[in-house]
């Protein structure tokens, strides 16, 4: 159960299940009663608001206004237009409110103990202005908690991105799987906990719908970790060439920790000679060779992953220098300085991109490295992932991981200790490890940033990058250990 949906996917979703003999009323009974369920196990009965909208969302809010006055709540009801205008399911559900329908006004919140959001759910379709947005603010105002149903309204379920303005909930409930809307930002920060409640879709039906994003959970790559094998020795775990700044060796000596606590089976630094002595002393178990048999070693096939761009520095000899690298088609991860420095001739490098390529871009890099592609994160992501031929995985506090053949996937983990020097450095070194043991590159970027992220959030305040390599074994161990035998 990794699947996002988007709002459109959903709405297939009801469709296919309402096709199959389950109604449309049935199916909104099942989401009041589950919005309620969380209410009920979460506050005891006092005096609550439920704020509807014209569509049906709003007619989740008269279930919910019902079925929380049977359970002795004492409950008022606002309602966006007209009760006379509202149409199918919401019409019906209206006519069974056997309550007042008052007229949405800031004065429904004085005594509220608890406000139900059923302004808008996907059917958001513009910004919310005027009077309504006026009440918007007055709930995120009145420190009452709110409960949302399926996306705070003025939440955008498929971006995330806030529409006018949004109410911010304190609990979010939707149905059968998350949107977009809720792990992406600031959707993410606005729906406070969010709940996935069933309302009757069965598992089959989503399969049908085929989708295509995912959040970014082991289940989802599990199955291509290229674990050790009693007979393996160390060839077979792949040998990761990290290319070294010359005066910035901090990040790609960050890059070979991380790599091989990731499990690369070997890993030689290449760098200038003068600083090949720093990497070699750091680290005893790396070897080191000058950067100019950097061609030579790419041409020994057993040289099968390659990471640069940490510490080596902007320029158009960092474009001449990698523009050959990637002819040998070698696994790729492209970080940092090897980004920015395309920022004037993004097509060179798309065009030289056909090995399995990984770039793991900051906004900032993004935007220089794709400067006309606009929109959403995900959005983003994918059209890069399409016109690159490689893997992108935007970084962030809401990180997307997207492949050319369409597949996405969304952190989930909390990880804002994440947010310090190198901890970009490290990442990449995992996914080059990964790479290197012949993980595929989505599962591989996919599986970094899980791994980058639980480090984050199990290490929590006082982290720093070089703490990040050092817990992978815990990590890798659980996910070892799981597995089963
Ligand atoms: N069978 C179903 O379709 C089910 C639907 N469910 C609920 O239905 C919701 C989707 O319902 P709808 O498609 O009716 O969409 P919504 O109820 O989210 O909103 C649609 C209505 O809002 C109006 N609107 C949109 N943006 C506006 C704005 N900025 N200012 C003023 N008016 C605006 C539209 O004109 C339309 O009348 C879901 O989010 C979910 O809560 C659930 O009950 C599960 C079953
Ligand atoms: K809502």
């Amino acid at each position: 159960m990794f699947e996002i949906l988007t709002t459109e996917q959903m709405y297939e979703a009801d469709r296919k299940t309402i096709e199959a003999g389950t109604t449309g009323d049935a199916l909104m009974e099942n989401a009041g009663a589950a919005v309620v369920a969380e209410i009920v196990s979460r506050w005891t009965p006092s005096s609550v608001t439920v704020l509807c909208g014209p569509g049906n969302n709003g007619s989740d809010g008269f279930v919910i206004a019902r079925l929380l006055r049977h359970a002795g709540w004492s409950v008022r009801l606002g309602l966006l237009c007209d009760a006379d205008k509202l149409t199918g399911d919401a019409a019906l559900n209206a006519g069974r409110w056997d309550g007042a329908v008052e007229r949405l006004s800031p004065a429904l919140l004085v005594g509220a103990d608890l406000i139900v959001d059923c302004l808008f759910g996907a059917g958001l379709a513009r910004s919310i202005e005027g009077e309504l947005a006026e009440l918007v603010c007055a709930v995120n105002a009145c420190g009452v908690p709110v409960i949302a149903v399926d996306v705070p309204s003025g939440v955008d379920g498929n971006s995330g991105e806030v529409r006018g303005v949004s109410i911010k909930a304190d609990v979010t409930v939707t149905f059968c799987r998350p949107k977009p809307g809720h792990h992406l930002l600031p959707g993410r920060i606005l729906c406070g906990q969010v709940v996935v409640r069933d309302i009757g879709i069965t598992n089959q039906t989503i399969r049908d719908i085929r989708p295509s994003l995912m959040r970014n959970e082991p289940g989802i790559w599990l199955a291509g970790i290229h674990w050790p094998s009693v007979d393996g020795h160390k060839y077979h775990r792949g040998h990761l060439l990290v290319v070294g700044g010359a005066s910035m060796t901090g990040a790609g000596r960050l890059v070979a920790r991380a790599a091989r606590r990731a499990g690369a089976g070997l890993l030689t630094v290449v760098a200038d000679p003068s600083a090949l002595p720093v990497y070699a002393v750091d680290s005893p178990g790396i070897m080191t060779a000058p950067i100019a048999s950097l061609d030579d070693l790419l041409k020994d096939c057993r040289h099968n992953a390659l990471v640069i761009g940490p510490g080596f520095g902007v320029g158009d000899e960092t474009c001449s220098r990698i523009i050959p690298l990637l002819h040998y088609c070698r696994c790729t991860v492209l970080d940092a300085d090897a980004l920015t420095s395309f920022a004037e001739q993004p097509s060179t490098l798309f065009f030289a991109i056909q090995g399995p390529t990984v770039l793991t871009p900051h906004e900032g890099e993004f935007a220089r490295l794709f400067p006309d592609i606009e929109g959403d994160k995900l959005s983003r992501a994918r059209a890069a992932a399409k016109r690159s031929g490689a893997t992108v995985l935007i970084k962030g506090g809401d990180t997307v991981i997207a492949a050319p053949d369409g597949r996405a996937a969304i952190n989930a983990i909390e990880a804002p200790w994440l947010a310090t020097a190198g901890s970009g450095d490290v990442l990449a070194g995992i996914i080059g490890g990964l790479m290197a043991q012949g993980m595929e590159m989505f599962d591989a970027a996919c599986m970094g940033v899980w791994l980058h992220a639980r480090a984050g959030a199990d290490l929590g305040p006082g982290l720093i990058a070089e703490d990040i390599p050092e817990h992978l074994p815990v990590l890798l161990g659980e996910l070892w250990h799981a597995l089963p035998k």
